[in-house]
């Protein structure tokens, strides 16, 4: 195995390119034409991490934090709820993908990974909490898009229902709510009250 070198770095960047072809489990069950990859879901987290104002958080680690949480993806595929798999069995194969990973690269780069991903995986920081709002946010921002796609107005509302009341702070509770408000628009324009 090839660790810490050019080469190493090289499998390490491959292995992680398998991301762009792991399609979100979420979607797939629901029958999502085209789902999107697990790494088109953590590019938009990052860019929403890039957009906070919020000046108690360090920026560069919520982007850092969104760009790692999924990682392990690459070997564990996307563990679904649907799937049934306890939290202590997707941890321990995700925990094993991410040192199987690291292993690959210098260690300060293994360091650094496997630290965010812990991290994010305990929750252990406000920037993980953040981004962990982020990861809720982005998929009901993308469950809403699928609907308009569709043109099929609150089809995905398992995804809303499971998420109610995990948003607290404050700049995600205002994106969560403008979401509502524009996907509550489309879905009372498809079936108006009765008159
Ligand atoms: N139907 C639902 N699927 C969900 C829900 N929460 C997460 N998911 C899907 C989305 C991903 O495909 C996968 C794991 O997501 P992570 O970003 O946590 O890796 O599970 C839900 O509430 N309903
Ligand atoms: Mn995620």
């Amino acid at each position: 195995m090839a660790a810490g070198g050019v080469a190493g770095l090289l499998q390490f960047l491959r292995l992680v390119g398998q991301l762009k072809r792991v399609p979100r489990t979420g979607w797939v069950y629901r029958n999502v034409e085209k789902p999107e990859s697990v790494s088109d879901h953590m590019y938009r987290m990052a860019v929403m991490a890039l957009m906070t104002k919020d000046k108690s958080l360090n920026k560069d680690r919520c982007i850092r934090l969104a760009l790692v949480h999924d990682m392990a993806e690459c070997i564990v595929g996307d563990i679904a709820p649907a799937d049934n798999i306890s939290k202590e069995e997707k941890h321990r194969r995700e925990e094993a993908a991410v040192q199987q990973l690291t292993q690959l690269l210098s260690e300060d780069l293994r360091k650094e990974i496997c630290e965010l991903w812990e991290e994010y995986e305990n929750q252990s920081t406000a920037e993980a909490k953040f981004v962990k709002q982020l990861d809720q946010c982005e998929m009901i921002l993308q469950a809403f898009e699928y609907e308009e796609l569709e043109k099929a107005p609150g089809r995905l509302q398992d995804f809303y229902d499971s998420t109610a009341g995990k948003f607290v702070h404050p700049e995600i509770l205002q994106l969560v709510s403008v979401i509502n408000t524009e996907r509550n628009q489309k879905i009372a324009a498809t079936c108006p009250p009765h008159s």
